[in-house]
């Protein structure tokens, strides 16, 4: 099948990429001529592991293209993916305005049926707004369907070829025909298709990110409480986690939820509710209990040094979480912000978020180029984001370059044996303090 995307972030371009793996012809479309040249190329944007190979071999087989002309890519497409940024208002609600400035080109340009497949996160109610914007320029016959994703960054060609399910939100028994023969291959190796209505489908997506932000920051608030009383979240987590209607994942206590998701979707559902007249009282929490949480080692460093005016604090960590190098959101910018408003200096590495940083904060912070460069004269390091390199580090080595041997783990990347002998005082996340 022809099919175009508009909008080649994190999940146009992968969702392009994965159809034209699935043996789609596939016409990706972006208004950043800069970002379009790149890809005719060769050159993936975006850093997500597998998606290069997987990129250019598709590009080889000429079924990937690139342009910046949304006609040219329309007129040769049955179906149209929207997959554009929705990100907050000023007033926390999804900004719909990317959406509906595309649909209602797509008006202005349909010539004969198609499919527009709404892969953007969106409140309910958007297909009919997407609807009602291409109508009033045309009268040709189309479909709007809702098929909200679910990938994860760093896991996205992985979540895209193999997803744990796909959502369809459709009333037109003709989109989900089509919409059936594009998931087909799912079909054949058994992951549900799940067909909806519109809105269902839209909320399906909210609901899912907003449990997920919830589960999160309850296990941060178990992991503040295990401080508090002497417990260790680590034995708590695997105790729950076994119970197979709680499960293992998203678990993991820390830093605070960032990204480009969870804190934009959380916020964009109690604006919702608020038009409804319909609190979320869950979510209104989960908001508050995060941005705490994203910054409470911030007030443990404090409690440890007293005054922060000139301390040096290595931060090994920039991106929101590892395998990616996106910081929308990230943890770790609540903390440099917080920290240099005290007057601390920071020397940062990330190998892979590093320059989308210093695109944001130039150079308010260092960056080391590597993380033990990172650790040189520090009093202490802080841990923002859980890279495998993190994982075992030789502490010896970190203890011969520090002024003081502290370290601050936003991550829980330490078993506490492996810190034990080490001389390191280490605090962690809902765990005994190491002194
Ligand atoms: N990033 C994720 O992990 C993820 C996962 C699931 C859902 N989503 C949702 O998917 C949507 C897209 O997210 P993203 O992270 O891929 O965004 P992104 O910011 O990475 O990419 C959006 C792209 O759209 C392009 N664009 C903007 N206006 C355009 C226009 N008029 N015509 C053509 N291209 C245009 C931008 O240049 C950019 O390349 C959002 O609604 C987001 O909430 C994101
Ligand atoms: O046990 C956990 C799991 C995650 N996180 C944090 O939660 C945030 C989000 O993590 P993750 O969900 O892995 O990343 P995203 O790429 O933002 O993916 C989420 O947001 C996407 C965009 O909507 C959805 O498609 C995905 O299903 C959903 O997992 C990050 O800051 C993580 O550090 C934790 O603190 N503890």
């Amino acid at each position: 099948m022809n099919i175009t995307i508009v909008g080649t972030g994190y999940v146009g371009l992968v969702t392009g990429t994965t159809l034209a793996e699935l043996g789609n012809t596939v016409y990706c479309v972006d208004i950043d001529f800069k970002k379009v040249e790149q890809m005719k190329q060769g050159i993936v944007p975006i850093y997500e592991p597998g998606l290069e190979e997987m990129f250019l071999r598709n590009i080889q087989a000429q079924r990937l293209f690139f342009t910046t002309d949304l006609r040219e890519a329309l007129n040769e497409s049955e179906v149209i993916y929207l997959a554009l940024p929705t990100p907050p208002g000023e007033d926390g609600s999804a900004d719909l305005s990317y959406v509906l400035s595309v649909a209602t080109q797509i008006g202005e340009m349909l010539t004969e049926y198609k499919i527009i497949v709404n892969k953007s996160t969106v409140p309910v109610g958007t297909a009919d707004k997407v609807r009602e914007t291409i109508s009033v320029h045309t009268n040709i016959e189309f479909d709007v369907v809702s098929n909200p994703e679910f990938l994860r960054e760093g896991f996205a060609v992985e979540d895209s070829m193999n997803p744990a399910r796909v959502i369809v939100g459709t009333e037109s028994e003709r989109a989900q025909e089509i919409m059936a023969k594009i998931y087909q291959p799912f079909t054949n190796t058994g992951i549900p298709i799940i067909f909806m209505d519109e809105k269902s489908s839209e909320l399906t997506k909210y609901a899912a990110n907003s449990f997920l932000a919830v589960k999160i920051t309850f296990m941060n608030e178990i992991a503040n409480y295990c401080e508090k009383v002497g417990a260790d979240v680590d034995k708590v987590r695997l105790g729950m986690g076994s119970d197979d209607r709680i499960g293992h994942r998203f678990l993991f206590p820390g830093i605070g939820y960032g990204g480009s998701c969870f804190p934009k979707d959380v916020k964009a559902l109690i604006k919702s509710g608020k038009q409804e007249g319909f609190d979320f009282q869950i979510l209104e929490a989960t908001e508050e209990v995060n941005k705490n949480q994203k910054v409470i080692l911030v007030s443990e460093i404090e409690k440890f040094f007293g005054d922060l005016a000139g301390k040096k604090i290595a931060l090994w960590g920039l991106a929101f979480k590892a395998n990616t190098d996106d910081i929308r959101e990230a943890s770790s910018l609540d903390n440099i912000k917080i920290l240099l408003e005290k007057g601390a200096k920071i020397t940062a590495y990330d190998a892979i978020a590093e320059d989308n940083v210093r695109r944001v904060l130039g150079d308010q912070i260092s960056y080391a180029p590597d993380m033990y460069s990172a650790l040189q004269d520090a009093d202490c390091l802080l841990i923002a984001t859980e890279w495998s390199e993190f994982k075992n580090p030789n502490f010896d080595l970190m203890a011969s370059k520090m002024n003081q041997k502290v370290i601050f783990d936003g991550r829980n990347m330490f078993a506490l044996e492996q810190v034990e002998d080490s001389g390191f005082h280490y605090k962690s996340i809902g765990r005994r303090t190491i002194s």
